[in-house]
C-alpha cells in the first residue's frame, strides 16, 4: 500500500511565516517600535523629573513627549498583536485542513486505534490550544525577553549597585518558577491525552445512543464518564494551583526588589552617588521589569498546553496514510481482457498477531456473473472483501484484480474499479444526491438518478422526502435499513465498477423488495463481476459459483445444487437456515 511514515516534527514558526516574509516584517517593527517606546517612557520620566528639579521651561514638552511615547507604545504593540493573531488564525487553519487531509487518509485499522473523537479533537481543543501558544511564543516571548535584558543593561548604566540587588531579587524567584513550569508540563500531557480519550470514548457512546437508551444504560455511563471527567478535573485543579503560584512568586519577587531597591537608591541619592531623576527612571524601570516576566510566566500554561497540542498534531503527521488522490492522472491502468475480476491464491490474514482469520484461501471471481460466498458468522467473509478493497495488508498470499497483483494497482485506480457495499450500508451524513454520486466525476441528470432510485424500488420514497434528492440524511431524518440498501445499491447501478463487492445483511428486506433487489443485482452481474457475501438462499441459487468459508478456510466451492450432493458442512448450513429462504426474511 502507498503509505508514508515520516517522523513529523512541527516547526510551528516556519509553518506560521512561510511565504509571509512582509507581513513579519511589519509585525516585528511594530513589535520592536513598542518595546523601544515602553523602555524609552521611563526615562522620559526621568528627563520630566529632572526638568522638575531644574525648574526649567521644557516641563511641558516632556509631558507632552511622554504622552506621545506611552501612545506610540499602545499603538504599535495593539497592532503588533492583532497582525500576530491573524498569522495564528492562519496557522491553525492549515493544521486543521492537513488533520482532515491526514485523518480521511489514515488506513482503516489506524483510523480505528486512533478513535475518531480523540482524532476530532485535534480540529477543537488542540487547534485552540496551538492558537494560545502563536498568541505568545513567535513574537512576545521574544521581544518579552529583548525588553527584560534592554531593561537590565539600562538600568545597569543607571547604577549597577542597584542592579546587582534587584536580579538577587528575582533570581531566586526564577529558579523556583522553572521547577513549577516543568511539573505544569507534565500535568497537561496527562491532561490533553485524558481530554483526547474522553471524547473519543463519549463519542463511540453517541453513535450507539440507540443501544444505550435500550438498556436503560445511561445512568451508568453518566458515572463512568462523570469520574473521568472529574479525574480530569482533578489534573486540571492540580495545573491551575501551580499556574497560580507563579505570578504572586513573581510579585513577591518585584516588591522585594522595590523595597531593597528604595533603600539602597535612598541610601545612594542621599550620598550623592545617585541623582534623583536616575532613581526615578531606575524605579520606573523596575516597576517595568516585572510585567514582560510576568508576562511570559503567565503564558507558561498557555505555552505547556499548546507545545503539548503541538505534539499531539505531529504525533498524527506521522501517522501512515494512504495516498489516494482524487482520481489518477493520466492514463488508465490497462487491463488485460477476459482476466477473472479477481483471484485469491493462497491468502492469509490475521488482524492481530497469533490470531489467523483466515487461511490459505484460494478462489477466482470471473468477469462477470454472480459469485456467492457463504459462511457461518465470523467464518472471515467481510474480512475478504476488505483485502481485495485494501483496506488492510495481506499476511501471506497473493490478490490479483483483473490480472493485476493489488500492490500493482494505484490505490485510487483498484478502488475506482470497485464498487462496495457495507453489511451497515454506511450513508454519509450528505444529501441523497450527494450519496448517490459519491464516486462519480461527472455530474448526472436527475433523470438518470431518478432511473436508478426507479430501478431499487426507491424513486416513489425519496420523490415524497420534503426536498426530494435534495435531502439530507443520516442526520435528523434517516432512512430504514432496506431504504439504506437500496440506495446503496442505486450508487451502484450509476457507478461503472466492473467489480461488485456486496456484503449482503442477514435480514434487512422484505420479499417484495427482495425479489427487485435480485432483479437487480442479476441485472449487475450480465456484464459486471459481482461477489456477494449471502445470507439468503435466493442469492446463492442464482449464483454461478458459490464459496463455502469456514473458519478461514474455503471448505467447498462449486454450483449451489454440487455443494448440496457434495458437501455436507454446506447442506447443514441451508438445512439450518444459516441461508434463509425468501418467506423467512423479516420485513424492513
Ligand atoms: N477490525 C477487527 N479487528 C480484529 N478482529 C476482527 C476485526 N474485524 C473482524 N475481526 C474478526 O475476524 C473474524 C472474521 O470476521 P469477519 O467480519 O470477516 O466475519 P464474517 O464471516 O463476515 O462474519 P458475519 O457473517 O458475522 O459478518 C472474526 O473472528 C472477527 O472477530
Amino acid at each position: 500500500m502507498e503509505e508514508q511514515s515520516p517522523t513529523q516534527k512541527l516547526a510551528l514558526s516556519r509553518e506560521m511565516t512561510a511565504g509571509k516574509a512582509n507581513q513579519v516584517a511589519v509585525i516585528v517593527l511594530l513589535a520592536l517600535l513598542s518595546t523601544m517606546t515602553t523602555l524609552a517612557l521611563p526615562l522620559i520620566g526621568g528627563a520630566f523629573v529632572a526638568e522638575l528639579e531644574k525648574g526649567g521651561g521644557a516641563v511641558t514638552s516632556a509631558a507632552l513627549w511622554m504622552v506621545a511615547v506611552g501612545l506610540a507604545a499602545a499603538v504599535t504593540g495593539t497592532l503588533s498583536g492583532y497582525l500576530l493573531s491573524k498569522l495564528g488564525i492562519e496557522l491553525v487553519t492549515k493544521l486543521r485542513v492537513r488533520t482532515l487531509r491526514h485523518a480521511l487518509g489514515l488506513p482503516l485499522k489506524i483510523a480505528r486505534r486512533e478513535g475518531t473523537g480523540d482524532l476530532a479533537a485535534r480540529l477543537t481543543s488542540d487547534s485552540s490550544q496551538v492558537r494560545g501558544l502563536t498568541e505568545v511564543g513567535p513574537l512576545q516571548l521574544p521581544m518579552a525577553a529583548l525588553q527584560v535584558v534592554a531593561t537590565l543593561v539600562i538600568m545597569g548604566l543607571l547604577d549597577w549597585v542597584l542592579l546587582l540587588m534587584t536580579v538577587g531579587s528575582f533570581l531566586v524567584a526564577i529558579i523556583g518558577v522553572v521547577f513549577v513550569i516543568r511539573a505544569i508540563r507534565t500535568k497537561f500531557e496527562a491532561l490533553q491525552t485524558g481530554v483526547g480519550k474522553l471524547s473519543d470514548d463519549f463519542v463511540a457512546t453517541l453513535e450507539a445512543l440507540t443501544v444505550v437508551k435500550a438498556h436503560r444504560a445511561e445512568s451508568r455511563l453518566v458515572r463512568s464518564f462523570s469520574a473521568r471527567a472529574e479525574n480530569l478535573g482533578g489534573l486540571e485543579i492540580a495545573a491551575a494551583r501551580l499556574e497560580a503560584m507563579v505570578v504572586p512568586v513573581m510579585t513577591l519577587a518585584q516588591q522585594v526588589a522595590l523595597v531593597i531597591v528604595i533603600m539602597g537608591g535612598g541610601v545612594r541619592y542621599v550620598s550623592g552617588e545617585l541623582s534623583l531623576p536616575n532613581l526615578v527612571s531606575f524605579l520606573l524601570l523596575l516597576l517595568q521589569l516585572a510585567a514582560p516576566l510576568v508576562m511570559a510566566i503567565q503564558a507558561t500554561g498557555a505555552i505547556q498546553a499548546g507545545l503539548v497540542a503541538k505534539q499531539r498534531f505531529e504525533s498524527v503527521f506521522s501517522l501512515p496514510y494512504e495516498q489516494v488522490d482524487d482520481r489518477t492522472e493520466g492514463e488508465p491502468v490497462a487491463v488485460a481482457p477476459g482476466s477473472p475480476a479477481v483471484v485469491l491464491h493462497g491468502v492469509g490474514f490475521a488482524y492481530e498477531a497469533g490470531r489467523p482469520v483466515l487461511d490459505e484461501v484460494g478462489f477466482i471471481v470471473p468477469p462477470n456473473g454472480l459469485t456467492a460466498m457463504v459462511g457461518r458468522s465470523g467464518a472471515g467473509k467481510t474480512t475478504v472483501l476488505g483485502l481485495i478493497e485494501r483496506f488492510m495488508e495481506l499476511d501471506s498470499g497473493k490478490i490479483s484484480v483483473f490480472g493485476r497483483e493489488l500492490p500493482d494497482w494505484p490505490l485510487s485506480e483498484l478502488r475506482g474499479r470497485i464498487a462496495y457495499v457495507d453489511q451497515s450500508f454506511t450513508l454519509l451524513r450528505d444529501t441523497v444526491r450527494n450519496n448517490l454520486l459519491l464516486g462519480l466525476d461527472q455530474t448526472v441528470p436527475d433523470e438518470v438518478l431518478l432511473d436508478a432510485l426507479e430501478q431499487v424500488g426507491l424513486r416513489e420514497e425519496i420523490s415524497a422526502l420534503p426536498q426530494g434528492l435534495d435531502t439530507p440524511i443520516g442526520g435528523e431524518s434517516d432512512l430504514s435499513g432496506g431504504q439504506r440498501q437500496r440506495l446503496a445499491l442505486a450508487g451502484v447501478l450509476l457507478s461503472d465498477a466492473r467489480l461488485v463487492l456486496l456484503d449482503e445483511p442477514s435480514s434487512q428486506l422484505d420479499s417484495l423488495n427482495e425479489g427487485r433487489l435480485r432483479e437487480v443485482v442479476d441485472r449487475l452481474a450480465e456484464d459486471r463481476a459481482v461477489l456477494v457475501v449471502a445470507h439468503r438462499l435466493s442469492t446463492v441459487q442464482h449464483a454461478r459459483h458459490v464459496i463455502l468459508l469456514d473458519r478461514g478456510k474455503v471448505l467447498a466451492q462449486g454450483t449451489h445444487e454440487r455443494l448440496m450432493s457434495e458437501s455436507e458442512p454446506y447442506a447443514e448450513l441451508v438445512r439450518g437456515q444459516m441461508l434463509r429462504p425468501v418467506d423467512s426474511v423479516s420485513a424492513s
